[in-house]
Formats: C-alpha cells, structure tokens, sequence
C-alpha cells in the first residue's frame, strides 16, 4: 500500500490544555483563574458553560493516558495551570497542585510517552489579574518564577517546554476584542499586553538557560495563518501583507530577528517603548517554534475594516468552527516560517477540526477528519521534504473539550466525551490516527 514515511524518532501526539480538560477547579488548593472569573461572567460564554469540571481529567487522567498509549502515541501536549502551582500567582508553593503534574508526567513516562509542557495556556491565575494582569510588568517575573519551580520540580523528565501558547490570542481576543479572558476592549492596552507577554517569555527562557534542566528544549508556540489577498489588486495585496505583519510577524520578528515588524503608526504608537535590553531578551534564542495551524485568512481592502483590511468570508470545505479546510496552508506557511526565520526545530503543537460529530450505537464515524488529518500530514511530510526540520505533530485535541466561548459544542477531539458520564469513546478518527502513529506513515 502506497504510504508517506516519517523521519525515525518523529513525535506523533495529542494536545490539552489545563482549563479545557481538567475540571476540578477548587480541588487541591487550586486558585481562581481569568477563565474561572469569565466564564461564570454571564454572556460570556455559551449557554454560559464553564470549565468547573470539563473532562475531569484531573481525577481521570491515568485512563486518559492509557487512551493515548493504546494510540501507540509517543508524545503529548498538555498545560500546567499556574493556579494550581500558586494559588495566588506569587507566593508559597501549592504542593498539592504540583504533586498533580508529578503524577501525571509519572503515567506518561510509564508509558514511554514524552510529556510536552505548555507553562501558558490562558488560565492567569485572577490573583494578578487583580493587580493589572498582563498590562503589569511584574506579572512577567512571576511567570519566570512559576516556570522556574516547575523547571526544578519536573525538568529533568520533561524534555520539551513551551513557554507561551498563542500569546496573539491572550493579547488580542483577550484585551481588544473581549472575545476572551480577562474579556477587554482596549486595543493600546492590548498593544502592551503583546510586549509585556514577550518580556515574559524571554525571562523564562532565561531562567531556563540559567538553571533550567539540561538535557531539555524551551520554544514557544504561536498561531500562525498564511495571509492571501482576495485578488491581485495592489490595495487587497497591501492589506494582506498589514495584516500578516499584524498576526504572524508581530511575535515571529520579536522572537527571532530581536525587533518588530513595521506597523502603521497608530499600531506602532500602542506598543511601548521597547529598550534594545528588553529586544535582547525577548529574543533570546529558543531550541524550537511550535506551530499552531488550522486555517488561511483571505483579506481584502476595506475602507470600514480595523485598519482598513477587511476579512474575506471564507468559503467551501468548512468546519464547525467556520474555518476553511486548506492543508496546503500548512505547507506553505512551514516553508515560510524555515525560510524566513530559521527555528532550529518546529512542531506542530496544535492542527486540528471540530465537525458535528454524532454517536450512534457507541461509534463515531467522522469521515472528514479522518481527511483533514491525512491531508494535512501530507503537506507536513512535503515540508520535510523540502528541509523544514519538522519534529513531531500534536493533533487538536485528545479528547472534545471545552472551546472557550463556544463551550462545550464545538468537538475536535480523537476521542468522544459523552455528556454527563464524560466516557470516552474512540471516534473512527481515533483508530484511524494510531495505525499512522504505529506504522510512522500516512496510509494514502
Ligand atoms: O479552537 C481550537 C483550539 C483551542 O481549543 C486551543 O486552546 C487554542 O490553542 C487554539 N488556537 C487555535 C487557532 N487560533 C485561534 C484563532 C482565533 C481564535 C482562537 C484561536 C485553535 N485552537
């Protein structure tokens, strides 16, 4: 049978994040997170559901591994809740909260599956949040010193890291366009909320070089979307090459080239001023980029759009999230990315599809992520082909979670969360992604 082989040691996994699986919110001295404060603000989120027990991952996460190892996976990606670790945010140690993590990275060494640690993953603890959040400067030492008692407490058997998850999404869903915690509408503050989340990042990377575990790499994991222009007018091929600089340059210059991107000038105007100290440290070098992809964005100029570029509907295959299936996307957007910027090493870290998944009579059958996956994997195995250092790939998402606003209807998952029980059940996709993991080949 025709088939696309992998690189040997390449990591196929599954990924999490604390807020979405893991429920048990006032267990084990666990403190009050933003997205504990926002969801359980009315209107906020659908039908209002919350996080308060989501998967309850917390308390079934050694079947949720024993899933995974039947997967044949060699990896996954899950969140530490800094709220867990402290309370607070700052503080004395929640060693309970840690204890979690210990056990959690002890079922997955059991079974030889490589924990990949996302520090951030949008759950602040609501503690600093009190005291200004992001837009407070401090709150980026405090990570530094939340990563560095994780780095103490789990770094010698964690060998990948990630320092930040989609800070784009943190900064500006969360502080200009409200659509997500702390839920703000406030584009300069917005604008401060990026740099200060890079500071934070690069103080934790730091940290790690300083004292962190040896033998580990620390990278950070962006969204990342190719941007097209609707036609070959000038005016929609301006407006795409403002809004590329405005997603995907406006961490990826930082982080690898020490200095923003060009930016008009009230964009610019928002973001502090940045010392060639902080453009140093922000940029100190990482051993890899994780790549969160799921979709291209066509723009167009439009006179009425935030900064005069207008988002052109997207069309055709579509998922439940109204996103565009495109794989080539994922090819494109790695050899960009390698071109452009040169990471050492890249993961996908998150690709992924939520479709109306139905069970009937204990089975899934969801067909178009079966081809969503075999399709964007065969633009990944094209990338590595044409010498993108391609590492591993993490599917979004192990199991149907909860989807930040959208709550709980909207389902990604490889495994099917029945309501109420929250059993797990296979989806065909789930069969269907273990065969690639135990063969380290895409079927075609
Ligand atoms: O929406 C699916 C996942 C989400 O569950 C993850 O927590 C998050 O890391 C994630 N990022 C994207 C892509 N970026 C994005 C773009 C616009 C709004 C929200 C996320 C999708 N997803």
């Amino acid at each position: 049978m025709a088939e696309l082989r992998f690189p040997d040691g390449f990591l196929w996994g599954t990924a999490t994040a604390s807020y979405q699986v893991e429920g048990a919110v006032r267990e084990d001295g666990r403190g009050e997170s933003i997205w504990d404060r926002f969801s359980h603000t009315p209107g906020k989120t659908f039908e209002g559901q919350t996080g308060d027990v989501a998967c309850d991952h917390y308390h079934r996460y050694p079947e949720d591994v024993e899933h995974m190892a039947r997967m044949g996976m060699n990896a996954y990606r899950f969140s530490v809740a800094w709220p867990r670790i402290f309370p607070e945010g700052k503080g004395p140690v929640n060693q309970k909260g840690l204890d979690f993590y210990r056990r959690l990275v002890d079922a997955l060494q059991g079974r030889h599956i490589q924990p990949c640690l996302t520090l951030y993953h949008w759950d602040l603890p609501q503690a600093l949040q009190e005291k200004g959040g992001w837009d407070n400067r401090d709150t980026g030492r405090y990570f530094a010193e939340y990563a560095h008692t994780l780095y103490q407490a789990l770094g010698d058997r964690v060998p990948l890291w990630i320092t930040l998850n989609e800070p784009w999404v943190a900064a500006i869903l969360g502080h200009a366009f409200g659509q997500h915690a702390p839920g703000f509408g406030d584009f300069p503050l917005a604008m401060r909320v990026v740099h200060h989340l890079l500071l934070a990042h690069g103080w934790a990377v730091e940290a790690f070089r300083h004292d962190g575990p040896r033998r580990a790499q620390i990278g950070i994991t962006l969204n990342l979307s190719p941007v097209e222009p609707a036609t070959g007018k000038e005016a929609d091929g301006q407006a795409a090459d403002l809004a590329d600089r405005f997603t995907n340059r406006l961490f990826l210059d930082p982080i690898f080239r020490g200095a923003y991107p060009e930016l008009p000038d009230l964009m610019r105007s928002a973001l502090p001023q940045a010392t060639p100290e902080e453009m140093e440290r922000i940029s100190t070098p990482v051993d890899f980029l994780g790549v969160n992809y799921y979709t291209r964005q066509v723009v167009e100029a439009d006179p009425q759009g935030l900064y005069g570029v207008g988002m052109v509907p997207a069309r055709g295959d579509l998922t439940e999230m109204g996103w565009e299936v495109y794989p080539q996307g994922l090819y494109d957007l790695l050899i960009r990315v390698h071109r452009e910027y040169h990471p050492q090493a890249v993961y996908v870290t998150e690709n992924g599809a939520a479709f109306a998944d139905e069970i009937q009579d204990g089975e899934v059958d969801d067909p178009r992520r079966i081809a969503y996956v075999r399709e964007h994997l065969s633009r990944a195995h094209a990338a590595i082909g044409a010498g993108v250092p391609l590492k591993g790939y993490f599917y979004w998402s192990l199991m149907d979670n909860f989807e930040w606003a959208f709550g709980y209807s909207k389902r990604f998952g490889l495994l099917y969360v029945v309501p109420g029980s929250l059993e797990r059940v296979w989806k065909r996709s789930a069969r269907w992604y273990a065969q690639v993991a135990q063969a380290n080949a895409v079927p075609l």
